[in-house]
């Protein structure tokens, strides 16, 4: 049994309908230790037939026996794994791959072998040391002559321990001295105990060999021995295996560091769109932050009012009222409150006005009466608006002077103004024209009117932070008295809340807005990566040629989209942390507080989004890479 055979091999190629027979029945029998030149004309069908036997073309008819075991019925993956095992490849193009080094070029194949790395690189070097190459080994094949190239590349061939090398036209373009001196280095390899077939149509060529074979027209016509072939190797072949990911991402790796400027400017055009979403985040963070740190220094957003639903209901509320509201699940504490709209101030002949009366102190922020204190009983607390226009010159000394306060009840239905005079406690640094006078102060003085007292709102305390003042608004506006919604309730709390929804809602537009350059950055990467399968399908041929499988010529190019998203990304997240620390200290003197906030949590965001839009933008590419037929990627110019 020999160790090749072909059985009536044949193979035709069609025009449109019309079919051309290239092989039209080839029977050989090859061994190891054998030399075949395979001699014929051009067009002759020499490298048709070689592509059928090195397992690179599957659409033939016949059979192809390694072993007496036939490659007819493998699949895909069989095949690669036979190109892997079986066969090494030398091509009269020398087809190395330009982005990788002499020694990178020979340990591609040993990367599909089960040595280890440090074995992996003594056999490269190995290799490259018989062919005469061991000075040249970090060099890349742009800087080699002919016949180096040509060496590497049977380094290469030979670098996975095939039983079998077929050379196509593998002295084609050289000069005599190096067609010798590689035909050579062939017959060495013979001597080793595989088969060597060279393709040729130099009859000189073909006397090196063994054995020659010559084809016409697709048929054999003369099948001649030359001399006796050598002893046909048994020692056991290297153990082999699929290309692993980490092999794919390092000549990933090495392709992005070889076009290394035209990846920066692809890098620099994916992180503007990150960036811009980051930055948006960060930027919206910041002015949410800002606006509620100058609101809550103004307002207690715990403290909520709580009203009739009914808008006609001017009644007082009542003990039960209180009850009701105090067991809502989040009360902290309820008060009775009166408000009042207009109040007037006099103070000798100067008069000041306020807008709002209230009795209930926990709506503002006690941290901003930043002179005197809390109005006790007889006592008003006034804001600062109010104390200077009662003195003008020096509105702080206020405190403590009595002032005539008069404010609006109803009497017998009609408007009736209740004056009293009320020691000024405090001034208020706020901003809203509020008076604040205590609940039992406001009753004795509706009393001593004859006006019924009463409580026209509620207040109440909410337990925790803001974000459980909406909770139990809601809960307190679902409360019912007679099956009928009982209250309704406002609070700075709510106002905020609304206010934040608009702000996130904005910032989420302006996001999106910049999420747009994602789309433009996926397109990008989409349009470079198939510029790149395009760059590289001569590679992608001569990988799929050394054993690797469609899977890691896909990943090879998923692997450059991840790379490029994670370089965008990471850099986007530098880039907005730079500028937020640049920003927040420029606007320092300006306003107290960081207007740029980046969490991790937006940077993490930034870096998914990235990766997840490069590895979808990869998947057309890739898929097209993958799918790229090996012998006409091999031909590729
Ligand atoms: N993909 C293809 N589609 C159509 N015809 C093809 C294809 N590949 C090869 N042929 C034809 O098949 C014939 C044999 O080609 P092949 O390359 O096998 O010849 P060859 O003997 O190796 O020639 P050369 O010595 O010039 O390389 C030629 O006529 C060629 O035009």
């Amino acid at each position: 049994m020999s160790f090749l055979q072909l059985k009536n091999i044949q193979k035709s190629y069609y025009l449109g309908k019309e079919e051309f027979k290239v092989l039209k029945g080839i029977n050989l029998d090859f061994d190891k230790g054998e030399m075949v030149s395979i001699l014929g004309e051009s067009g002759g069908g020499k490298s048709t037939l070689m592509n059928i036997i090195g397992g690179l073309d599957s659409k033939y008819s016949g059979d192809v026996c390694i072993n007496d075991n036939s490659l007819k019925h493998d699949t895909d993956k069989q095949l690669d794994e036979y190109r892997r095992k079986t066969i090494g490849f030398i091509f009269q193009s020398f087809n190395l791959i330009s982005h990788l080094t002499v020694l990178d070029n020979v340990l591609v194949p040993l990367e599909m072998t089960k040595l280890s790395k440090r074995q992996q690189i003594k056999r490269a070097k190995e290799l490259l040391d018989k062919v005469g190459l061991s000075d040249h080994i970090n060099k890349y094949p742009n800087q080699l002559s002919g016949g180096q190239k040509q060496r590497v590349s049977i380094a290469r061939a030979l670098a996975g321990d095939p039983e079998m090398l077929i050379a196509d036209e593998p002295t084609g373009a050289l000069d005599p001295e190096n067609t010798t001196e590689i035909l050579q280095i062939l017959d060495n390899i013979a001597k080793e105990g595989k088969l060597v077939l060279t393709v040729t149509h130099s009859e000189k060529v073909a006397a090196y060999g063994t054995r020659i074979v010559h084809m016409t027209d697709g048929r054999i016509d003369q099948d001649k021995l030359l001399r006796n072939q050598y002893e046909a190797s048994q020692k056991p072949a290297i153990e082999s295996k699929g290309l692993s990911f980490k092999s794919v991402t390092k000549m990933t790796w090495d392709n992005l560091k070889y076009n290394a400027k035209r990846n920066i400017l692809i890098i620099f055009g994916g992180l503007i769109g990150i960036f811009s979403v980051i930055f948006m985040l960060g930027l919206g963070n910041g002015v949410r932050g800002y606006i509620n740190h100058e609101i809550y220094s103004q307002v207690n957003p715990n403290s909520v009012q709580i009203m009739h639903h009914n808008k006609d209901d001017h009644s007082s509320f009542t003990s039960s009222d209180l009850n009701r509201i105090n067991k809502v699940k989040g009360v902290k504490s309820v008060q009775r409150g009166y408000a009042s709209q207009g109040v007037q101030f006099k103070y000798g002949k100067k008069t000041a006005q306020s807008s709002y009366l209230s009795s209930s102190l926990s709506t503002t922020n006690v941290d901003n009466i930043k002179h005197g204190t809390k109005p006790s009983d007889n006592e008003v607390l006034i804001n600062t608006s109010a104390a200077q226009g009662l003195n003008k010159k020096n509105p702080n000394s206020m405190v403590g002077k009595t002032i005539q306060v008069t404010f609006t009840d109803m009497k017998a239905g009609r408007p009736f103004p209740v004056t009293s005079n009320l020691k000024i406690s405090g001034i208020v640094d706020s901003q809203s024209p509020i008076t604040i006078i205590n609940f039992a102060t406001i009753q004795k003085e509706l009393n001593a009117n004859g006006i019924d007292a009463k409580t026209n709102y509620i207040n109440a305390e909410i337990d925790g932070g803001v974000k459980n003042v909406t909770p139990v608004q809601n809960r307190i506006n679902k409360l019912t008295v007679n099956n009928k919604r009982a209250y309704t309730v406002s609070g700075a709390g709510e106002i905020v809340s609304t206010l934040n929804t608009y702000i996130n809602l904005a910032v989420y537009v302006l996001a999106a807005i910049a999420g747009i350059s994602l789309l433009v950055s996926a397109i990008m990467i989409i349009v470079v990566l198939y510029i790149s399968v395009a760059e590289r399908t001569k590679e992608i041929g001569i990988l799929r040629a050394l054993g690797a499988t469609k899977g890691n010529i896909r990943m090879l190019f998923v692997s450059q989209a991840l790379f490029l998203g994670i370089f965008s990304s990471v850099f986007s997240v530098v880039l907005a942390y730079l500028l937020q620390l640049a920003i927040n200290s420029g606007v320092n003197g300006l306003i107290d507080y960081s207007i740029i906030q980046v969490t991790p949590g937006d940077a993490i965001f930034g870096i998914v989004i990235a990766i997840i839009i490069n590895l979808l933008a990869s998947i057309l590419p890739s898929n097209k890479g993958a799918k790229l037929d090996p012998i006409e990627s091999l031909s590729a110019e």
